[in-house]
């Protein structure tokens, strides 16, 4: 079977809040894939229901070719899940805490590989209180690999990565999906993160997937029209335009010559970004 996850129309309402409202998703096994959007997308709330934590209002939801709200302990067993706010253990040691948890499992990773691997090897024997932000993260994200699931889902797992963990925490992703094959599904806000690290990405804006793509296909459809400035009449004049060069082409011909002020932008795509969930929300 090569389909991880199967999404048809979920909705899901808090109280009169319907807060997705039709999300059609497919995510294929050994694939790394990003869900993008803005605070209160209702990213998290989509990753709970197919973690099997939350009823959905509607809509049909298949998680390695079982609904979630069915699943057994085998099916749980197959997942690997950091939440946003991992449970506190605090006076644990890290290394002590990870071989404690493998042990839970038939084959996990080595902890000690598994430490190296998070850039965790020299708080090893430290306390999990005394960890900061980001090594404290970096440990979310090996407790949630330990066990070789065949799906990981990441709730914004790089929100206080230093860039070299972030940079490192991607190599990570990489190599597991390409290696073990595994399947992963991460929550961000960051269009950058998902442009290098995703092998597809959808954005989420007022509770359904406004784009889906490789980034490449991404940035096609994301990026907003390019701006076309130059001085006429005394005036500044602006025009938005797909085709930046046949504008100026045009101008050129119209006055015969150089154009004044002539000056030709092109939107960043997170800039592009920003403009579509802008417009979508
Ligand atoms: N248990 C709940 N009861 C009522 N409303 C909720 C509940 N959980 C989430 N919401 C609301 O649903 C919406 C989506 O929340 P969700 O946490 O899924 O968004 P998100 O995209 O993960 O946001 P963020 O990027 O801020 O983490 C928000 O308006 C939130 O306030």
């Amino acid at each position: 079977m090569s389909t991880a996850v199967s999404v048809r129309g979920l909705r899901m309402k808090y109280g009169a809040a319907e807060v997705l409202r039709g999300v059609d998703l497919e995510i294929r096994r050994g694939e790394i894939f990003t869900l993008l959007g803005p605070n209160g997308a209702g990213k998290t709330t989509t990753i709970e229901i197919l973690e099997g934590f939350r009823r959905r209002s509607a809509g049909e939801v298949g998680v390695l070719g079982t609904d979630p709200e069915k699943g057994s302990d085998a099916w749980r067993a197959k997942l690997g899940i950091v939440l946003q706010n991992w449970r506190d253990h605090g006076r644990w040691g890290v290394r002590e805490l990870i071989g404690h948890v493998s042990e839970f499992y038939d084959d996990p990773h080595d902890p000690d590989g598994l430490l190296a691997a998070v850039g965790l090897t020299g708080q090893a024997g430290q306390r999990i209180a005394l960890l900061s932000g980001g090594q404290r993260r970096r440990l979310d994200v090996a407790l949630g690999i330990v066990g070789r699931p065949e799906l990981l889902f990441l709730d914004e797992p790089t929100t206080g990565f230093d860039p070299e963990a972030r940079h490192e925490f991607h190599q990570l992703l990489a190599r597991l999906a390409a290696e073990d094959g595994m399947t992963v599904l991460l929550t961000t806000h960051d269009l950058v993160e998902a442009e290098k690290l995703a092998h597809r990405t959808a954005i989420l804006v007022g509770g359904r997937i406004a784009v889906c793509g490789t980034p490449a296909e991404l940035a096609r459809t994301v990026q907003a029209p390019s701006q076309v400035r130059w001085v006429e009449d005394g005036r500044e004049h602006v025009q938005a335009t797909d085709d930046p060069s046949q504008l100026a082409w045009e101008l050129h011909r119209r006055f015969d010559g150089p154009v004044p002020g002539l000056e030709i932008r092109r939107p960043s795509l997170e800039e592009s970004y920003l403009g579509l969930i802008g417009r979508a929300a």
